[in-house]
Parts: C-alpha cells; structure tokens; sequence
C-alpha cells in the first residue's frame, strides 16, 4: 500500500512559555501544503527500511516510519513488513517532513491491516511519536496549542491563493533552535489575528523563531524579503526553520535570488 505523506507551514508561531517538562507551550496555525513524500508499506519475510531521493540522517531502526511500526507491533499483531520511503520534503526545514512521514505510516498500517483504530487513537500514538505528528492524522487546518499536539477547529481557507517555498539548503535542528528562544506573553489573540483578511498579517502575525535565527542566517531575511519585492500578500519562516515561504494571489515566476535552492510551488 502506497501513500503521500505532506508537509505543512506554520502560520503564526508563537512561543509562549517553557514547560516543566523541557518543552514549550506555543500558539500556531498549522496548514498542510502539497509538497509530500511517497512511502510505501508492504508486508514482507522480515521488517526493513530502505531509502531513495534525499538522504535521511539516522539509522533505519531510528527512523520515524519505523518507529511507528515498533509503537503498533508492540500492541498488536502485525506481520513483519517492508517500508520504502521516497523522501522529497527536504529535512531540518519546518516543514514536519519526518512528523508527515511518522503519522502516514500509522494511519497506512491502520487501513492495510484493519486494526480499526479510530482518529483519536491514531492521535495518541503520534502525540508518542513527536510534538507535530498529530497534526498530520487528520491533515487540515488547525490553530494548535500546548505542544503542537492539541487543536482547535479555526476557519482559515487558503484555498485559490499560491504558495512559493525556498529551502536554502540549510538544515536547522529543531531542538536547537528552541534552545535559543525566549518565550514571551504574546500581546495580541494570534486566533483572531489569523480570521482578519490576509493582507493584515503582515503586520499582525509573526514567527517567533524568526527573532532569534534571522540574526546569525542573514539568507533567511534576505528570502524573505525578496519574497515581499515579488508580490506576496504575506512571508514568513515556517516553523524552526529554514524553508521561507510566500503565499501570492497569482503564480509567480521563481527569481533568478532562489536559483540555488531547493524551490516548491503550487496553488494552497
Ligand atoms: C517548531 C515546530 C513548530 O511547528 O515545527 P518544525 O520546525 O519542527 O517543523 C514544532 O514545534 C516542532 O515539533 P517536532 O519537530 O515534532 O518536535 P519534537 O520532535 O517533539 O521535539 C524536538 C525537540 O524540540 C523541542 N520542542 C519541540 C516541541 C515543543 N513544543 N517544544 C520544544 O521545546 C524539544 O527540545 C524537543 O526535544
Ligand atoms: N522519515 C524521516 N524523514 C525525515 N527526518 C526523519 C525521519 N525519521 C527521522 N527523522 C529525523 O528527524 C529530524 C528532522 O525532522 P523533519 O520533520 O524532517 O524536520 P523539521 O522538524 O524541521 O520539520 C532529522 O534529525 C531526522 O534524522
């Protein structure tokens, strides 16, 4: 059984506060994009994992496709099985690529083999996975809070809009770049923020990560400026970085500035 793992770009990040538990509490609107992966489970003699397009960092055993499996297998009973990931959602980007993967392979292995699990199961095992996994189980737009693993419904539609993202071929860990936050009590609701009309958010809706990295990856302002000089209504980092997007209210022609980097385009 084959299926498409997507990735998403945050709309608003806002770090709040840090948690007892070492993670933070934040505020976003998580919106899924149609730049995806293609993986591919299939019961198999033994269970493996291989590999094609760009290079994942990590031992198979540790990847999380696999280790959605081993959080399945351990309550109940799977056959071994053959995973192929065709990775394509370049890595280190805040683009949940490896978060996409991780719920894709649960809800693949949920149909292929009838467990019958419902959504908020599937929701419980990703919230084990990752702080971004549940996200991708129902796969639509959500304001998430806490960790990124609890959501309420928000009427955000992109639909029509088109949406250009540069990855500058720069990998930017996660962990780190919530080390080097500092969270703070946002002033306004980014809730109601993200419902006034899109030509506003210029102004209202921030990235929070974009304070702190900006400053030592020049490049990412430098896209995201070039990014507001080609027309776009609104551009932002996604999530820790470091893919910049654009969304526009036409196609745009990608400027010579991106030739160098890894470039998607395509309608919201
Ligand atoms: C920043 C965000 C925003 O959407 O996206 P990405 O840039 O990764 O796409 C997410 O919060 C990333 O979530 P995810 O990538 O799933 O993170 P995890 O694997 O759970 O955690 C990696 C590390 O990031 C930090 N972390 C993560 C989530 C969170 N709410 N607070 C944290 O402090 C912790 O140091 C943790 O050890
Ligand atoms: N299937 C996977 N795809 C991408 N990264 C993976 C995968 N499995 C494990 N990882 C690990 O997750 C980290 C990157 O996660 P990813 O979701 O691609 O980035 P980001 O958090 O910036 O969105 C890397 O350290 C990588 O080794």
């Amino acid at each position: 059984m084959i299926t498409f793992p997507n990735a998403k770009i945050n709309l608003g990040l806002r770090i709040i506060r840090k948690r007892p538990d070492g993670f933070h509490n934040l505020q976003s609107c998580f919106y899924p994009i149609g730049w995806s992966d293609v993986l591919e489970i299939i019961p198999a003699d033994a269970t493996a994992f291989s590999s094609s397009g760009l290079p994942i960092p990590g031992a198979a055993e540790t990847n999380l496709c696999i280790r959605a499996y081993n959080l399945l297998k351990a309550d109940y009973d799977l056959p071994p099985v053959h995973v192929h990931l065709h990775k394509l959602i370049p890595i280190g980007a805040g683009l949940g690529g490896g978060s996409a993967d991780a719920s894709f392979a649960l809800k693949l292995l949920n149909d292929r083999f009838g467990l019958g699990l419902r959504t908020e199961l599937l929701e419980g095992y990703a919230r084990l996975l990752g702080s971004d996994c549940a996200f991708f189980i129902q796969n639509r737009p959500m304001y998430c809070v806490e960790k990124g693993d609890m959501f309420d419904e928000i009427a955000v539609d992109l639909r029509g809009y088109h949406l250009l993202l540069v990855y500058p071929n720069l990998a930017i860990s996660t962990a780190e770049a919530y080390a080097a936050i500092r969270p703070r009590q946002p002033e306004t609701d980014l809730y109601d923020d993200l419902l006034a009309p899109i030509d506003t958010w210029r102004t209202t809706i921030q990235n929070d990560f974009e304070a702190s990295l900006f400053p030592n990856y020049p490049v990412l302002a430098a896209i995201k400026q070039q990014m507001y000089a080609e027309g776009a209504i609104y551009a932002s980092m996604s999530g820790s970085g470091s893919t910049v997007y654009g969304i526009f209210d036409a196609p745009v022609i990608c400027p010579n500035q991106f030739s160098d980097y890894s470039v998607w385009q395509g309608k919201l």
